[in-house]
């Protein structure tokens, strides 16, 4: 049994609440271990915020940033289930998934103003935060550079239907609220290199953190030391995520993510007259008769089967119920959509 006083505790500043408590009560760490944070992960060391400063310990299971654990005598000596994990494909040749995150909440996914026509790149990014278990957002940055900011908002909203959009600029100061009130509990920021996403990440921290990509800081034996911060707390409440693997992420075992990232092509897909229609020239397919008739752009669907050829179909494939159970939830959303879609063709 672990022990800790939630008197005066900064744990609460990142993150921690009565259900890790909970799950931290009955775990099965050594009486005297310490709850805390995994704030960055090394080969065969990992750093912890605790209650007592930022420690080493070694793992002996894998962990990652954002994980919560308990710590006894320089040890890993549990780690809290995850509510969510966030994962890209491994390097070429490896098949597993490596975790970038742990207990992530919201995904920021920027998108530069100028660059939209690279929508393929969020609906990947979108996609990847479903699966992970969070919520994706979709951040339109640099909005001081945009002529027809109405236009492109809009074209970010049919990218990624039930997500919300919101515009920023760091140099104006608009819409930098707006983007701290979307970011709830813990949060990163991902998406193409030059976006902009150190920029927001000091705006909303109102600090240099950043930029600086160290700050002085006492270690657990009172001195001043110079360290990397990568959970940083938000004046607004929760906490942000900003490690280096989060910034270029590719697609697997995906598939519930992809399906709700484009769950407006997977409600189509229900009217094909066969279960099994791959989209090409069966008979009766719901989802080319919606391109033919302008109701789905054809850009989207190809968007759509190009991430699910990169992922691993079978997987989905296993649950169907689960997967139908899904896209009942999804409906409403995906009738919105095309009504969108339709009164756009008009
Ligand atoms: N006009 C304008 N420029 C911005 C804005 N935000 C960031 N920039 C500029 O865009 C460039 C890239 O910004 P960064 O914040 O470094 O982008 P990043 O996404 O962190 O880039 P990486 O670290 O490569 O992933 C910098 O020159 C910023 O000054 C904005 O709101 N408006
Ligand atoms: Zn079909």
């Amino acid at each position: 049994m672990f022990s800790h006083s939630t008197h005066d505790s900064v744990l609460p500043t990142y993150g921690w609440d009565s259900s890790w408590e909970q799950l931290a009560l009955s775990s099965d760490a050594p009486a005297g271990s310490v709850p805390g944070r995994v704030a960055r992960v090394d080969r065969g060391r990992v750093d912890v915020l605790t209650d007592t400063g930022r420690v080493h310990a070694a793992p002996r299971s894998a962990c990652a940033v954002g994980d919560w654990v308990l710590v006894h005598d320089g040890v890993v000596a549990a780690v809290l289930p995850r509510r969510t994990t966030l994962a890209r494909a491994a390097a070429s040749g490896r098949s597993e998934a490596q975790v970038l995150a742990a207990n992530v909440d919201t995904v920021l996914v920027t998108v530069p103003a100028g660059s939209t026509s690279r929508v393929g790149r969020v609906e990947r990014l979108v996609a990847l935060a479903w699966e992970s278990g969070a919520t994706p957002v979709l951040v339109l940055t640099k909005i001081d550079r945009c002529d027809d900011l109405a236009g492109v908002l809009a074209e970010l909203a049919l990218a990624a239907p039930g997500v919300e959009v919101v515009g920023v600029s760091a140099v104006t100061g608009e819409g930098v609220d707006a983007v701290a009130g979307a970011a709830q509990g813990t949060t990163v920021l991902v998406g193409p290199s030059g976006a902009g996403k150190s920029t927001l990440a000091n705006a909303l921290l109102g600090t240099d953190l950043l930029a600086v990509g160290a700050v002085r800081a006492v270690d657990d034996k009172g001195r001043h030391t110079t360290v990397h911060r990568e959970l940083l707390p938000l004046p607004t409440g929760g906490v942000l995520v900003d490690t280096p693997g989060l910034r270029a992420v590719g697609v697997r075992d995906a598939a519930e993510g992809i399906d709700r990232a484009f769950a407006d092509v997977v409600d189509l897909a229900e009217h094909c007259r066969f279960a099994d229609c791959a989209h090409e020239h069966e008979p009766g397919c719901a989802v080319r008769a919606a391109v033919d008739a302008d109701e789905l752009p054809g850009r989207r669907f190809e968007a759509y089967r190009k991430l699910r050829r990169e992922d691993e179909w079978a997987a989905a494939r296993t649950d169907a119920r689960l997967a139908s159970e899904r896209r009942a939830r999804w409906k409403q959303v995906t009738k919105d959509q095309r009504a969108r879609y339709r009164a756009r063709g008009r």
